[in-house]
């Protein structure tokens, strides 16, 4: 179990983490959100050993977590971190990076092992490619297959998939979080898309002003978001009176109601449309089928999720 004992952090006089106390299990995995500049990859990068803690402790099971001051090389066998610097080597391949630090041993092995890894990544056709020929998005799946190469316990995320497209996304976000929780890998995901925590996470940790906003499953942060920092995550909201938080989506239009808006303006989404309205002569945001006319006067009412 990862345990993250009260901890608080500065680099030099602003504090960026106050009091940070959380558990992760082994298979678990927990998403990290928060503003940029929030703390989340400092978070991490305290979860690797890279800094020295001010106060508290970080234990992955019996091993206490420590900092340059008491460990010159940052890392332990139990855990990876993928960073945004992605840390591989332009000059060689994708599947000599990827095999960088397995055994050879058994070269058929190993050879496996990488075919295996670079599958999960959906590399495997640029297995001989030299790393300095890739895109962001393929270099950020070599880092990734390279930090499952010696199956860590524990594995550290940043933005894992921020230079991916979303056609790739989709399959690879399964894959690799499949990947994960067959293989009982914990994990930590610092990310800023709702579509890498709903139906992945286990749990969910949201930081703010340097401190633990919330902290719960996904479903429940997203049934009850208790600030509007975790229902913009989610998506397009509104906080009306007697109702709290209220998604678009979440708001109708009905032929009669107490609720009655002005369409301001139409945002074509795909399968539906944004529509920004005023409501008692604030900005009111809800999901309609089709373009409604501006200033058209609509009703609405609420749905429960
Ligand atoms: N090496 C450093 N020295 C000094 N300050 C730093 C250093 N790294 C980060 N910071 C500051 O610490 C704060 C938190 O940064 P961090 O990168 O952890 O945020 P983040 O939540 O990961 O942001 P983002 O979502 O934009 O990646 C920021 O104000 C940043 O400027």
């Amino acid at each position: 179990m990862l345990s993250v004992e009260n901890i608080s952090f500065q680099y030099d006089k602003d504090v960026i983490l106050k009091s940070i106390d959380f558990k992760v299990l082994p298979g678990e995995h927990l998403s990290i959100i928060g503003e940029s500049g929030s703390g989340k990859s400092t978070l991490l990068q305290l979860i690797y050993g890279e800094f020295d803690l001010n106060e508290g402790q970080i234990f992955w099971k019996e091993t206490e977590i420590l900092g340059p001051e008491h460990n010159l090389v940052a890392g332990y066998e139990f855990t990876k971190s993928v960073t945004q610097e992605f840390n591989i080597m332009p000059f060689i391949t994708v599947a000599e990076n990827v095999g960088k630090y397995l055994s050879n041993t058994s070269p058929s092995l190993k050879k496996q092992r990488i075919a295996e890894l670079l599958e999960v990544v959906e590399l495997t056709g640029f297995s001989n490619t030299k790393a300095q020929y890739l895109s962001g998005g393929q270099k950020q799946r070599v880092a990734i297959a390279k930090s499952l190469a010696k199956e860590p316990e524990l594995l550290l995320l940043d933005e894992p998939f921020s230079h991916i497209d979303n056609f790739k996304k989709q399959s690879l976000r399964r894959k690799i979080f499949r990947y994960l929780k067959e293989k009982n890998i914990a994990c930590l995901v610092a990310t800023h898309n709702h579509e890498d925590v709903l139906g992945y996470a286990d749990k969910m940790l949201v930081i703010n002003n340097a401190q633990i906003e919330a902290y719960g499953t996904p479903k429940d942060l997203y049934n009850k978001p208790k600030t509007n920092l975790i229902a913009s995550f989610f998506g397009e909201f509104n906080e009306l009176p007697n109702y709290g938080f209220v998604y678009a989506h979440q708001l109708k239009v009905v032929v009669n109601s107490e609720m009655k808006a002005v369409v301001e303006q139409n945002y074509y989404k795909g399968n539906n449309y944004l529509i920004q309205a005023k409501l008692d002569g604030n900005p009111l945001f809800f999901e309609h089928g089709d373009v409604l006319e501006i200033g058209e006067s609509v009703c609405l009412k609420i749905e429960e999720l």
